[in-house]
């Protein structure tokens, strides 16, 4: 096994013992434009590529909203796939799910205002689902987190919303930004999941599975 090793001294190595194989035969892409996406991968200290998968996110009518994301995830693999032979494809997508309501990006500033004050005072799921692929071998699952917001007064939706404009974020709001740190109470199940991506269930199962 080669010993290779990036500027912290041990990422390589970290792959090298993960797949039990040399890199780059399981090269990684991610088929993902989201920032946080790209970051909970660069945390993990894999080493991967981004191909942005453009793919049209309406839901198929009558598909219950728990079951979106993994077939999102599965749609943006699927549309990276023919650049993507012989590479480990990850793909995900992420909803809020307000009882039975979808929450998705906010379509404008009202939107994002009127989300926020949904979600104030109750609790809610996101739901991350995951497709990972490497030629005809797909392993695909989702994560679900509960999370409670505070009560929050109109003041600090409109200035979340004024300053952070939260409109690449499912359901209008970042856990990782100051409505989340201000507005967040409690949440019950993995915090990456609601950033975009349950980095360490990803793991576990390109060690298991890939
Ligand atoms: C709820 C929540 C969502 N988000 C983000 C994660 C996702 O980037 C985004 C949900 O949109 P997605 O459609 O899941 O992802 P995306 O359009 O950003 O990227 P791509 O489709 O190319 O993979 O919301 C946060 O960053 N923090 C949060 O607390």
């Amino acid at each position: 096994m080669a010993e290779v090793h990036n500027a912290r001294g041990h990422c390589i190595a970290y792959c090298l013992q993960l797949y039990n194989t040399e890199y780059p035969v399981n090269k990684i892409i991610l088929a993902s434009q989201s920032p946080r996406r790209k970051q909970l991968m660069e945390m993990a200290e894999l080493q991967f590529e981004v191909i942005i998968a453009d793919v049209d996110e309406t839901p198929p009518v009558g598909m219950p909203g728990k079951e979106l994301p993994v077939y999102l995830a599965k749609k943006k693999a699927d549309a990276i796939a023919h650049k993507a032979v012989g590479a480990i494809v990850i793909a995900a997508d992420t909803v809020v799910l307000l009882d039975d309501d979808i929450l998705n990006k906010p379509t404008d500033a009202a939107n994002a205002v009127d989300m926020l004050s949904r979600l104030s005072g109750r609790m809610h799921t996101v739901v991350t689902g995951v497709c990972i692929r490497k030629d005809d071998k797909e392993q695909s699952f989702s994560i679900t987190t509960e999370v409670y917001f505070r009560k929050l007064s109109t003041a600090q939706i409109e200035h979340y919303v004024s300053n952070y404009k939260p409109f690449d974020k499912a359901g209008a709001y970042a856990i990782q930004e100051w409505i989340g740190v201000t507005g967040i109470e409690q949440i019950n199940g993995d915090y990456y999941n609601v950033m975009g991506l349950p980095i360490g269930s990803v793991l576990e199962v390109l060690e298991r599975e890939f």
